[in-house]
């Protein structure tokens, strides 16, 4: 058998109060496509950035082709070809492609991108279907574009191995589409690619072996042919996971919220919202489903208060509340779960107690004269991360270090605890192990039943499909269907989701089919 391309044997890493890996064994090898899975905390984040060189094991080896490394930064293992795409990408938004590609790279000056250098990132790009345009400033490319410069700029650092943490969970399907063809190609060519990923459909469509993690150890290795979603499942969390929720049947109340053909402009001033109309009752979720970049984003937060009604009114329970600052939505019974739980949803430096009273620190219940009730805010802290089962060591850490599925679960506690009458939640289990988006989902399923108007956006129609009561259909700032859950067909929202009728109406309007 040929060698491993890597080895790593026996690792540990701790945190304080948290064993992340349990000696754990990986084996990589040349030319495959490994998956990496496991439920949330389980710690393939912790592995991977071992690997990549941004942690230092308390225990275990790397090896490369059978000899011992020791990284001491990022740039050892980079040296050594191995490069991580992360999550949240590290780019500098106001520079080019070009030189985000070149940027810290040893004797190129990144203000000084020459040709030779953009002729031989052009080279990678087609190389493997990775084409961009090197002139474009980062803020200006999709997420889907961002995320092919940072795999071109490992590449273009001599990566063999390629690390991506969850790559598709900010990706359209075709967008995840072509980036398997894309990471077929680089294997062919005889890179190692690492996936980690929590979409079992994924990995039986692109995985040559799978490794799992389950509580920091190594649960099992799966070898191509033992590859299906039950073993997967019975590994990673050794119980079954609910496919389908019990419907709660219940009629839905009046109108809670109504978009009456409201216009908005997007970050680029370009229009994003175009006469939307659409409503959620009371008692009802409405899953939105789309393409991301068809203006859900912007619609939840002209919802919200955080961006500019052009025209057009968002009524709640009959009331306009355009424009109205978020604050005052907030008091009127409005919820948003934003698809940035980081950055939006939760401040990372702050802890959970802090992060639990964001909306409502300035209340007489947490507001003292002078200073916060700390009682008060303990009190709250304890009972919600108790209610919802949030795992966290310490509610004074900040909450920058817990993991996605419990960052969620601290943010859906904060939102649903203000008993709204509107839940706006963007994309709710991405990145969310089973586990993890079963307890989500359920929490949905039980605000519905308390009577709240859940307007649901995502891009997963099977989640879709398992909560809402009504299927709606977003398409370039325009609701293109609007269907009971029992009369929606999957293949005919795929098809709107795409734009397809839209599209022709559109070349007959002689109208552009993008603004
Ligand atoms: N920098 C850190 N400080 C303290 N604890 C950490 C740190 N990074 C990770 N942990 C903890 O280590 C454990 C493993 O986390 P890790 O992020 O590796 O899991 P994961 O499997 O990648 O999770 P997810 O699927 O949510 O990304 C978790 O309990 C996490 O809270």
């Amino acid at each position: 058998m040929n060698q491993s391309l890597i080895q790593l044997k026996g690792i540990v890493k701790k945190f304080p109060g948290v064993l992340a890996n349990d000696h754990v064994d990986l084996d990589i090898n040349p030319g495959e496509i490994h998956a990496i899975l496991g439920e949330n905390g389980s710690g393939k984040s912790t592995l991977m950035s071992v690997l990549a060189g941004l942690y230092k094991p308390d225990a275990g080896k790397i090896l490369l082709n059978g000899v011992e490394q020791k990284f001491r930064s990022p740039r050892d293992a980079i040296a050594c070809g191995i490069g991580m795409v992360h999550q949240h990408f590290k780019l500098v938004e106001p520079f080019t492609v070009a030189e985000n590609i070149t940027l810290g790279e040893k004797g190129n000056s990144f203000f000084l991108a020459n040709k030779e250098l953009k002729a031989k990132i052009n080279e990678l790009g087609k190389k493997y279907g990775l084409e961009i345009n090197l002139n474009a400033k980062v803020w200006q490319l999709s997420v889907g574009e961002k995320q092919r410069v940072e795999i071109v700029r490992m590449l273009y650092r001599g990566s063999k191995v390629l690390i991506l943490d969850e790559p598709t969970a900010v990706l359209t399907p075709q967008e995840a589409g072509e980036l398997f063809e894309n990471l077929r190609r680089m294997a062919s060519a005889g890179c190692a690619i690492v996936l980690i990923t929590h979409k079992l459909n994924e990995v039986e469509a692109i995985a040559d072996r799978v490794t799992v993690l389950r509580q920091g150890k190594l649960a099992g290795v799966l070898e191509h042919d033992q590859i299906n979603a039950k073993e997967m499942v019975r590994l990673m969390v050794g119980r079954a996971v609910a496919s389908k929720y019990e419907r709660d049947s219940s009629p839905v109340g009046g109108v809670v919220l109504e978009l009456d053909k409201v216009n908005a402009f997007n970050d680029m001033g370009l229009p994003c919202l175009r006469n939307m109309t659409l409503c959620v009752r009371e008692g009802e979720i409405l899953g939105l489903a789309g393409v991301s970049g068809n203006g859900q984003r912007e619609m939840a937060e002209v919802i919200a208060g955080l961006r500019q009604v052009e025209s057009g009114k968002v009524l709640l329970n009959n009331g306009n509340i355009s424009n109205l600052s978020p604050r005052t939505i907030i008091d009127l019974g409005v919820a948003y779960v934003p698809e940035d739980r980081l950055g939006m949803g939760l401040v990372p430096e702050l802890n959970a107690l802090e992060n639990l009273i964001l909306k409502n620190y300035h209340q007489p219940e947490y507001s003292g004269r002078w200073l916060l009730k700390s009682q008060a805010v303990a009190h709250n802290a304890e009972t919600l991360v108790k209610q919802y089962q949030v795992k966290i060591s310490s509610l004074h850490q900040p909450i920058k270090v817990l993991s996605g599925g419990n960052l969620q679960k601290l943010l859906l506690a904060r939102e649903i605890s203000s008993s709204p009458k509107l839940m706006v939640v963007i994309y709710p289990a991405r990145g969310l192990d089973i586990g993890a988006t079963e307890a989500v989902h359920k929490l949905l399923l039980e605000l519905k039943k308390q009577k709240t108007a859940i307007l649901l956006i995502s891009e997963d129609l099977d989640e879709i499909f398992k909560l809402a009561d009504r299927v709606g259909v977003v398409f370039d700032g325009q609701l293109t269907g609007d269907f009971p859950v029992e009369q929606a067909n999957l293949e005919e929202v795929g098809l709107l989701m795409t734009g397809s009728s839209l599209a022709k109406e559109r070349m007959n309007d002689n109208e552009p089919a993008h603004l």
